[in-house]
């Protein structure tokens, strides 16, 4: 299943693409999420060493970051109660990110113990979404978040911040751009590095999208910003088309559309990686990372499978 999972993105990567001049960002960074975000909604237990085993093989995929566990109550999500081992376990590839969540600091400091390098805040710009997902209102999870990036700070570890509901709530419908453009500065001006705008249960439309990153863009730089895309109604790539017109230049997805929130009943999977990349390739945008691009062993590669498919053609 793992390596099924793997092949399309592996054909993906290996297909570099020449850039068009189409105003669009040069290069698209992808947030793998699926070993977090796709298999934390699971309802099998799947293997700890099944886990490492596809983040292993991510990592070889060229991607730029993969997000690997969360280290959350194991009663609250049961599925990532492995995050110790899971984390602990891989292989990590030079040049490749591996973040995971923190809700609080007992969890960024088992994160740290276990060898994480990176971590994820997750706040909500809905008052419900934050209590049903982690017991707390959106204040007090502002100050909990504050905790984490200062101890992150003085160990000079990076913060991510996700703004979940930024295009809808399972429990209060409507949340208006407002609100997720001051959730997302509290925690840009706390130190998050980047904040990531979730269309948590996919209600998002390119119209929605476009109001809602005009508000956040007030706030915060375009650059310190990231689209995270469920597909409920197959808008995903609309939203994120959206989003990368407007200047947007990292997309987080899901390897196969793996995903759902535990707490965000009915959401279907995050978008699938393998859709982003054949869209961006179409776009003529790059998306493999600079390092691995310019690695002896992937420029041969590549070298050599131009060389292979201008011969069969
Ligand atoms: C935040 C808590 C822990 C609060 O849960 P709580 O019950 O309020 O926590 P507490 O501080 O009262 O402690 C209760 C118990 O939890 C333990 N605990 C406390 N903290 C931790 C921790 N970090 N790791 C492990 N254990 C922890 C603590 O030790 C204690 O254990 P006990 O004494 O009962 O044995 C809980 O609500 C929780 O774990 N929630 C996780 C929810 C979650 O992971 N949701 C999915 C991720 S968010 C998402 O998917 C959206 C996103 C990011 O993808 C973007 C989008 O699509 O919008």
């Amino acid at each position: 299943m793992i390596h099924f999972l793997v092949t399309t993105l592996n054909l993906l990567k290996l297909s570099e693409v020449e850039p068009q001049a189409s105003g669009l960002p040069e290069y698209i960074k992808i947030v793998e999420v699926g070993p977090r975000d796709g298999l934390q909604n699971e309802k099998m237990i799947v293997p700890t060493d099944t886990k490492i085993e596809f983040i292993n093989q991510l990592s070889k995929t060229g991607l730029p970051a993969i997000e690997v566990t969360s280290f959350v109550s194991s009663k609250w999500v049961p599925q990532m109660a492995d995050h110790k081992e899971v984390m602990s376990g891989i292989e990590r590839h030079p040049g490749v990110q591996y973040p995971v969540l923190t809700p609080n600091l007992q969890g960024f400091h088992s994160a740290i113990a276990a060898g994480a390098t990176e971590v994820s805040v997750f706040g909500a710009a809905s008052e419900s979404f934050s209590k049903m997902n982690i017991n707390c209102s959106i204040e007090e999870s502002m100050e909990r978040f504050e905790e984490v990036t200062k101890s992150a700070r003085n160990m000079n570890i990076p913060v991510r911040g996700y703004v979940s509901c930024a295009l809808g709530c399972p429990y209060e419908g409507n949340v208006v751009p407002d609100k997720v453009a001051e959730v997302s500065k509290r925690l840009y001006s706390m130190g998050c590095y980047e904040i990531s705008l979730g269309d948590t249960i996919g209600v998002g439309t390119p119209g929605s999208m476009k109001k809602m990153l005009e508000a956040v863009m007030k706030e915060i730089p375009l650059s310190a910003l990231a689209v995270h895309c469920h597909d409920t109604y197959g808008q995903a790539l609309a939203n994120i088309l959206t989003a990368i017109q407007m200047g947007v230049a990292v997309v987080d997805s899901s390897v196969a559309g793996l995903g759902g929130c535990p707490y965000a009943k009915g959401a279907t999977g995050n978008v699938a990686t393998e859709d982003v990349i054949y869209m961006l390739n179409g776009l003529g945008i790059n998306t493999m990372h600079h390092f691995l691009k310019t690695t002896p062993t992937f420029m041969f590669l590549s070298a050599f499978l131009n060389a292979l498919s201008l011969l069969i053609t």
